[in-house]
């Protein structure tokens, strides 16, 4: 509430402008002329049917992938050309949709490493062991897994187990977070669980995108909701129009 929804209402610089983002796989044109702008403080889904280039797309921002043409910028600055872990420490993190914790490590050993190698490695900053470790309980308070800071991650439940992932974003501090497919196969209440947990996040002050195919999840979430189809953004605004819309319901939902 009280959010803007669409990207023209804001007049101040964006948080992220991707402006005519182009990918190709080969002859195949995974993202073709994507422009998104998204202001700081949004709840964003963004969604598309398998294979629509949801993850191309992220890719492109996160700096796995390298865009062709097209460009992105970040907090005022064009990143791309910029490596992955640039771009991390400048504020942008994801989620990945099968969490990868490091398995020799506990869960508070695996939010401390995102805090060294971003927030640590930040211009003018230095933590102190005692800050890494409140900040490393801080962060694990937040997704309710401060009891489990010892365990082994792969102790945890299926749903703790994407809570320490998204703890190990959030680590990072950043300033907008990308949260892929969070959710899949956990139960309705897990769902819910992770819904709440991101809208905390957000409430925080973190922007963030979240890409889902569970629906009621994306429009719990979602402020506002894009819709990519074959590389190409096909509906974007309110989200209880976007899914009212024909070429949305042709293309996605009433498949
Ligand atoms: N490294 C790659 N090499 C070749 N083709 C690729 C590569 N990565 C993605 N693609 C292709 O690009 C298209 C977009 O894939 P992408 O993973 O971005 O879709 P998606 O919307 O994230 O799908 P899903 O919902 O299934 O995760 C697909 O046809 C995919 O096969």
């Amino acid at each position: 509430m009280g959010q803007p929804v669409a990207e023209e209402v804001i007049g101040d610089v964006p948080l992220l402008a991707i402006e005519q983002l182009g990918k190709r796989f080969g002859g195949f044109v995974a993202l073709d002329t994507v422009d998104l702008k998204v202001p700081q403080g949004q709840r964003l889904g963004l969604i598309g049917p398998n294979g629509s280039g949801k993850s191309t797309l992220v890719n492109c921002i996160s700096g796995t992938l390298q865009n062709e043409t097209g460009s992105v910028s970040f907090d005022g600055q064009r990143i791309d050309g910029f490596p992955a872990h640039r771009r991390a420490r400048l504020g942008l993190a994801r989620s990945f949709q099968l969490p990868r914790p490091f398995r020799t490590m506990t869960v508070a050993e695996n939010v401390r490493v995102p805090l060294i190698y971003t927030v640590g490695a930040r211009a003018g900053v230095h933590l102190t062991q005692s800050e890494l470790e409140d900040r490393c309980m801080e962060v694990l308070s937040l997704v309710a897994l401060q009891d489990k800071a010892n365990k082994n991650p792969f102790d945890l439940t299926q749903v703790e187990m994407r809570k320490l992932e998204l703890a190990r974003a959030m680590a990072a501090e950043p300033k907008l977070l990308i949260a892929d497919e969070s959710m899949a196969g956990l139960s309705h209440s897990e769902v819910e669980d992770i819904v709440a947990l991101l809208i905390r996040m957000n409430e925080r002050g973190v922007t963030i995108i979240m890409i889902e195919h569970i629906m009621r999840a994306v429009m719990a979430f979602s402020q506002r909701l894009v819709v990519l189809v074959s590389g190409r953004k096909i509906a974007d605004g309110a989200p209880e129009d976007v899914i009212k819309d024909k070429d949305v319901v042709g293309a996605y939902l009433g498949t």
